[in-house]
Order: C-alpha cells, then sequence, then structure tokens
C-alpha cells in the first residue's frame, strides 16, 4: 500500500492535508496535533488483509510524526464502524493464507494496544466482533446513540471462539463476570447497554459523535505525554506480553481451528445468512 497525499481541504491550510491510503483516510490537524483516521472499505469495512495493513501503515507513519499526539480512529462507510474481521479471509483458504491474516490482526491489535497515541474510537456505525476489539484497543469509546449500531464480541454467534488476547481486552474493560456472560452469548450490546456494563464511555447523538471525540481528545491532550505513555503502558503490558510471548503458537492455533470442517462449515453458512438478509 503506498501513502498518497491528497489536497489540503478547503480554507484550511498546510495543517490539514490529508493522506492515507486506498483503504484508510487520515485528516490529520497539525495545529492540534490530532489526526482522524477513517476506514474506507465499503460495503462494512470488513477487516481484510489490506485494510489491516493499510491501518498498520498509517498508524505507524502517525506515530513516527512526533506532531501526533491523538488519533480518532471513526468510519467513512454509513451506518457501520466496521463489521469486523473479514470472513471471506477465513474460509476457502489455505492454511499459509490464514497464517498471514491471523499475523496482521495480531500485528493490529498489538499496535492499537500499546499506543503512544492517544485513541479514541468515534464509533459511528455498528461495531461487531473485531471492530468491537478496535474500540476496545483505544483508551475511550464514544458510541453514536442509535439502535442499529450495536456493538460487542459476537463470536459464539457465529459458531467461533475469541482468542485468548481478544477476551483479555474485555475483561480490561468491563470486567471478568460480564465479560464471560458477553463473550458467551456472543452478546451485542444496545449503545444504552453497552454504556451500562461499560463497554463505550459515552453515548452522544449521531451527529455529536466527531465533536465530542475532539473535546475529550483536548482532556486527555492536556495530561503530560510521557506520564500518561507511561500509566498506559503499567496497565496494559501484562495481557500485551501474554500474546508476545505465544504469537507463533496463536497462529498455529488459529490456522488448525479454523481449518476444522466443522468450523468452516459455520463460516459459510454465516456469510450466506448474511447475504440472504438481503435478498
Ligand atoms: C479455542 C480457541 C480458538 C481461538 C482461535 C480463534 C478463532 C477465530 C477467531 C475469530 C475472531 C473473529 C472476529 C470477527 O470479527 S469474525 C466477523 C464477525 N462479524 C460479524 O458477525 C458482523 C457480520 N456483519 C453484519 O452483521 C452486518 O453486515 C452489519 C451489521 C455489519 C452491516 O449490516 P448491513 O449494512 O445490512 O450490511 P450487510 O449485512 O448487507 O453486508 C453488506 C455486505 O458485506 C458482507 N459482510 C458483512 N460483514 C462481513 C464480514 N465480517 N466479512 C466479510 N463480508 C461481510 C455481507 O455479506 C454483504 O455482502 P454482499 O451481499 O456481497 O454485498
Amino acid at each position: 500500500a503506498t501513502i498518497r497525499r491528497t489536497e489540503p481541504t478547503a480554507g484550511s491550510g498546510d495543517s490539514a492535508r490529508r493522506f492515507g491510503t486506498q483503504r484508510v483516510l487520515v485528516e490529520p490537524d497539525a495545529a492540534s496535533g490530532v489526526a482522524v483516521m477513517k476506514f474506507k472499505n465499503p460495503p462494512v469495512n470488513s477487516l481484510s488483509l489490506e485494510l489491516l495493513t493499510e491501518f498498520i501503515i498509517s498508524l505507524e507513519k502517525l506515530e513516527n510524526d512526533k506532531t501526533f499526539r491523538g488519533v480518532i480512529l471513526t468510519s467513512d462507510c454509513p451506518r457501520v464502524f466496521s463489521a469486523g474481521l473479514d470472513l471471506t479471509e477465513m474460509c476457502g483458504k489455505n492454511p499459509a493464507h490464514y497464517a498471514e491474516y491471523w499475523k496482521a490482526v495480531q500485528e493490529l491489535w498489538l499496535r492499537l494496544y500499546l499506543s503512544n497515541l492517544v485513541l479514541i474510537a468515534a464509533i459511528n456505525g455498528a461495531c461487531p466482533a473485531g471492530g468491537c476489539l478496535i474500540s476496545l484497543t483505544c483508551d475511550y469509546r464514544i458510541l453514536a446513540d442509535n439502535p442499529k449500531y450495536l456493538i460487542g464480541l459476537n463470536e459464539t454467534l457465529l459458531g467461533i471462539v475469541a482468542p485468548f488476547w481478544f477476551k483479555d481486552t474485555l475483561v480490561n474493560t468491563i470486567g471478568h463476570r460480564a465479560s464471560e456472560q458477553a463473550l458467551q452469548l456472543g452478546l451485542l450490546f444496545l449503545p444504552a447497554e453497552a454504556l451500562q456494563v461499560g463497554l463505550v464511555d459515552q453515548v452522544v447523538p449521531e451527529d455529536q459523535v466527531l465533536s465530542t471525540a475532539l473535546s475529550v481528545m483536548a482532556r486527555w491532550m492536556a495530561i503530560p505525554d510521557h506520564a500518561r505513555q507511561l500509566t498506559k503502558n503499567m496497565m496494559r503490558k501484562t495481557t500485551v506480553d501474554r500474546l508476545v510471548k505465544q504469537r507463533d503458537a496463536d497462529i498455529q492455533n488459529f490456522v488448525s481451528f479454523i481449518s476444522r470442517d466443522s468450523i468452516q462449515k459455520s463460516l459459510q453458512m454465516y456469510l450466506e445468512k448474511l447475504k440472504q438478509k438481503k435478498g
């Protein structure tokens, strides 16, 4: 993927010179040190290998540019933040592809979860499974108050299982008992429920998600970076190390699990159900 610069937005000067890739738009504001990263992989921002790769490249570019201290993650696709991992990457492929794909999923989580940036999820659409995981890696989550925008780790509804580091991220956010129930039942929470259980930090009207994210960002960026970053690292490093210590085993575990005939059948049936739903 190549990073492309696009023309500055009207009346904004150099600080808003947008850049990004085909599937990840980056709207940087050097003056404030905040960049907005938008997933743009229509129709539902499914986390394809290309999107994951482009996301990692764009995130790394922002982390290496000391101008930026905070990133807001949001969607350029209407009604959906992200539909989660791209199911077509996990069925009908070969073990080598599954391994490559899972390595990219791990990489995205590792980079987001321990990022030195302030990360705020401006959740402007449905946020199941992998989409929910991305929002959980952020420091703060704002969800649009729309009953269609469900959020949760619903993997069991597909007949699969969220891996331990998905589980750990959820437990770190909503606690063990709430996670135990949510993961086993594959719960997708309504905005009010997500707020109540602590899955999101704020629920606001849809047209206020981005502005709320910007004002929350200002509050987080008022904290001296080094102190905040060391504290974030203190809170999250044990969780990250659990995966780092067994990354290859986790990949092998994924490949053997996803390659099972029963799992392949579940995923194919789930994909077909998604397509029938439209018919
Ligand atoms: C013992 C331990 C073992 C551990 C090993 C690990 C095991 C594996 C772990 C996996 C973790 C998995 C995480 C995931 O993220 S799996 C993906 C889960 N995602 C979902 O369940 C969401 C599915 N999608 C939806 O619910 C809806 O699409 C929506 C609410 C997001 C949006 O609805 P709507 O706007 O009505 O759009 P459509 O449903 O019509 O979809 C449009 C189009 O997109 C296709 N599509 C939707 N979601 C996905 C997806 N996740 N991947 C690929 N494609 C998707 C859908 O099929 C439609 O396609 P079209 O008909 O061709 O247009």
